[in-house]
């Protein structure tokens, strides 16, 4: 068994959706955990949240600290003071449309993060890394399913920052193989803690397909755009690989395992996904029969740069992780409806 409260974690971003879902499984395994967090997309109510569902006695293996990676003190400071044996690196900014009109904020809160994430670890001999990347990084993929050594692409800056990143990670590795690098490419993460208490709450207006049906669900948007209705699939609508969120904090689990158990392990990428593909209108079905609520609906152009069809294909993180997702459409559909129905508007309630 490797896991125990003497294995401490950094978690950046720890209060965000997919960080605070991976922090109780992190701390119900037995981890001591560190959340850096600037609140950029989340609230303190997350972390109190994260508290509430692991109850007094793990709570206590749970730190947190508001601070930004692009402040390379606040990581000093953290950094100075406890050793850490590896880091979860979730911080970061991903809103495909809004990395289009402003590159620059993607450029600094995603490298310049991150950049001075590897130098302060570096410097105190952290050279454990679990990294958030993304299926974006397979760009429209001229195969499916995606499997890891297909040819990367970036579509938007968002995109880019990924890929960009995992060349970051492999450069850095390459010539300092002391580092153990995995790099996680989530597909479309979805649904939400059992308990109802912890799920994503996404500022303004959500880009993603979920958390947008879920507003329109507890009436804060009155219809779903569907963007493509004519695409080449079975209805007409894109398909994507929705992964339960539970499932991939269990990802990041049996990617730590690897990282302290495999000296050789290097720079490696491993897709997260379920590898089934579901499209638009089948998703607003599984949503409508899981919460009883009629999701009405516009058929709108498709949004550029959108491929058609995306799925993972997960041999590889089946047999050199150990892991393989365990939900289904139906379970994620019924988390997320427990947490939209118990927090509609979000963690801080209706404005
Ligand atoms: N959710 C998805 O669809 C998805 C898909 C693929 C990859 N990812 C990646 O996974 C990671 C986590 O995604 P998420 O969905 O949990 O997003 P999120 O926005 O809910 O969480 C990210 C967290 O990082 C924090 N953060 C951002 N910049 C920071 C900084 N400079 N310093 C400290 N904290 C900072 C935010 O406040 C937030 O709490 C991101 O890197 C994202 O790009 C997400
Ligand atoms: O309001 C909406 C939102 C989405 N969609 C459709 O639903 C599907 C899923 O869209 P999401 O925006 O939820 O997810 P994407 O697959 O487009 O991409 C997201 O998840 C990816 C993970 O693979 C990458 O991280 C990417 O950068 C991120 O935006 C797409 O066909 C999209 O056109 C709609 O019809 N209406």
């Amino acid at each position: 068994m490797v896991s125990s409260s003497s294995q401490k974690i950094l978690v950046t971003g720890g209060a965000g959706f997919i960080g605070t879902h991976t922090v109780v499984q992190l701390l119900k395994g037995g981890f001591s955990v560190s959340i850096i967090d600037n609140f950029d997309n989340s609230v303190m109510e997350a972390v109190d949240r994260v508290r509430e569902v692991v109850g007094p006695h793990l709570s206590q293996n749970l730190e947190f600290t508001q601070g930004d990676l692009r402040n390379r003190d606040d990581l000093e400071k953290l950094f100075s003071k406890t050793t850490f044996d590896a880091v979860i690196h979730f911080a970061g900014l991903k809103a495909v449309a809004e990395s289009v009109a402003k590159p620059r904020r993607y450029f600094d809160f995603n490298l310049v993060g991150t950049i001075n994430l590897y130098e302060v670890m570096a410097k105190y001999n952290c050279k454990k890394m679990v990294f958030s990347s993304s299926a974006t990084v397979y760009g429209q993929p001229e195969k499916i399913p995606c499997e890891e050594d297909f040819k990367l692409q970036a579509m938007n800056p968002y995109g880019r920052t990924k890929l960009f990143l995992e060349e970051i990670a492999r450069d850095i590795q390459k010539a300092e193989p002391e580092w153990r690098i995995v790099l996680l490419r989530y597909f479309n993460p979805v649904g939400a803690h059992e308990s109802g208490k912890l799920g994503e709450d996404p500022k303004g207006i959500p880009n993603n397909l979920m958390p947008y049906i879920q507003q329109v669900a507890v009436g804060r948007l009155p219809e779903l755009n569907v963007y493509g209705y004519d695409y080449p699939t079975r209805d007409g609508s894109a398909i994507r690989d929705y992964i339960h969120v539970m499932d991939l904090a269990d990802g990041h689990i049996a990617a730590l395992r690897k990282l302290f158990t495999m000296e050789n392990i290097g720079c490696t990428a491993y897709n997260l996904g379920t590898g089934r593909g579901t499209s638009v209108f089948e998703m607003v079905a599984a949503f409508e029969k899981a919460s009883g609520k009629n999701i009405p609906i516009k058929l709108c152009p498709k949004r550029p740069g959108d491929a058609t069809e995306v799925y993972a294909s997960t041999e590889k993180a089946e047999k050199e992780l150990g892991w393989k997702a365990k939900y289904g459409v139906e379970e994620m559909c019924r988390d997320q409806w427990n947490w939209a129905k118990n927090n509609p508007w979000g963690y801080a309630g209706k404005p």
